[in-house]
């Protein structure tokens, strides 16, 4: 697959290759061995694990800490999200993690998670409808980023009004912007954001409802069970987490499918796959490219490499995902593979908390998006470059233009 980017003028060499077309850059790097230190950012070479089970390893290893240690190298770079917003469930080690992960694991159990079933099947159905009539449109516009979008605002119980800023918000701090040589770009970002949650946290304080953010206001205002901090970098990291993720998983896999069109066919032919099919798209292009920085909190021996403490690590999720000694012919999208095993969602006790929610509103999308457009294909010309986000954490298309009728 070929892949341009506009920084593509930056040197070829395979740290940049890792950003620009990650699985061809892995298959250069799998046979180096399962660690490697690579230089992803300007200031500092970071730790890069990317084998299956080194990487399953990897991420339920506590010396590996979440919170920078005081003395960890390329701190500076890597807080964008300095202060309001750092005081977050994947910043966070234990004791601190645990308590935090309690104020919310309830509302994403399976069970809670299912009773959403008819109303995200509604919100899906009225995205179609609008789709209806269109010729060739941006699939991530119209579908794949309003689905997940609305669903996470309605869970927190916030307006979503203001979507479109906070994309272009997140997307600034999620990507790695070359012409942002300052951090300016990114630091405008994170104070935009701030500013948006503390409105959000102070609109509902005055009209409390049944939803999830004024359960999260009576834990802080009520019963001292998080600070302020913690309150604002928990509702960033659910509408984070909870929109620039599943897009891409709806994204990415029917790219997938519309360039496999006898996976199609055989997904068309048999629904009763999609649950598979959506591990499958997870297994195959995951929506999160590089787990969140972890921190070697002393030094250490992590699979034959010497790292030091205030090291950074980094787990590929992508390149574990392709690992032949885990996965046969692990570079073919089969929607009949046994489903089961990938990284997508992390491993330990960082596991995605959304990971039933995020299953549940994949095979809803796939599934009405095929049901009402069966003729889906890829708009222009097949061969035609794709356009990757750059980014070190998101593995996602920066737009899929697609055509809905034959
Ligand atoms: C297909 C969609 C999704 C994927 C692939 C995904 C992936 C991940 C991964 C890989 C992690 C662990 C990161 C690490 O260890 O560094 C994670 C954590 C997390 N995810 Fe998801 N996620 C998805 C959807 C969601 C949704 C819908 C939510 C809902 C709010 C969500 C909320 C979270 C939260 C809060 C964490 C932090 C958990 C913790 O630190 O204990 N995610 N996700």
């Amino acid at each position: 697959m070929t892949v341009s980017h506009p920084s593509a003028e930056r040197s070829d060499d395979v740290d940049e290759m890792v950003l620009r077309d990650p699985h061809a850059a892995y298959q250069l790097l799998r046979s180096a061995g399962p660690i490697r230190q690579l230089q992803l950012f300007p200031e500092f070479d970071a730790w890069v694990v990317t084998d299956y089970e080194e990487a399953r390893a990897a991420l339920a290893d506590q010396s590996l800490q979440k919170a920078p240690p005081d003395t960890a190298e390329g701190v500076a770079f890597d807080s964008p999200f300095e202060d309001e917003l750092s005081a977050n469930l994947l910043r966070a080690d234990q004791p601190e993690h645990t308590r935090l992960r309690k104020l919310v694991t309830k509302a994403f159990t399976s069970r809670r998670i299912q009773e959403m079933r008819p109303r995200i099947e509604q919100i899906a159905d009225e995205l179609l409808d609008e789709m209806d009539g269109h010729t060739e449109l941006d699939l991530l516009d119209a579908y794949a980023f309003p689905l997940p979008m609305t669903v996470i605002c309605e869970l927190l119980g916030v307006p979503d009004d203001d979507r479109d800023d906070f994309r272009a918000w997140s997307n600034r701090l999620l990507d790695t912007d070359v012409t942002d040589e300052d951090g300016s770009s990114v630091h405008e970002a994170s104070t935009a954001m701030a500013a948006y949650l503390m409105k959000l946290i102070a609109q509902k304080r005055e009209e409390p409802a049944d939803d999830l953010l004024t359960a999260l206001i009576d834990a802080r205002d009520s019963e001292d069970r998080l600070t302020e901090r913690e309150l604002v970098g928990m509702v960033f990291v659910l509408l984070v987490a909870g929109h620039e993720t599943t897009v891409n998983l709806i994204g990415n896999g029917v790219n997938g499918l519309l360039r496999n069109p006898d996976q199609l066919a055989a997904l068309q032919a048999n629904p009763e796959l999609l649950p598979g099919a959506v591990e499958e798209f997870l297994r195959f292009d995951g929506p999160v490219h590089l787990a969140t920085a972890r921190w070697a909190s002393e030094d250490m021996d992590l699979f034959g490499a010497q790292v030091k403490a205030g090291q950074m690590v980094l787990v590929s999720l992508l390149a574990a995902n392709r690992d032949s000694n885990r996965f046969e012919n692990p570079d073919r999208l089969d929607v009949t593979r046994a489903p089961g095993g990938h990284l997508a969602f992390g491993h330990g006790i960082h596991f995605c908390l959304g990971a039933a929610l995020a299953r549940l509103e994949g095979e809803i999308a796939f599934g009405r998006l095929l049901a009402r457009f069966p003729d889906l294909a890829l708009a222009g010309d097949p061969a035609a470059p794709l356009r990757w986000r750059y980014s070190t954490i998101i593995h996602g298309l920066e737009t899929l233009p697609v055509r809905l009728t034959a």
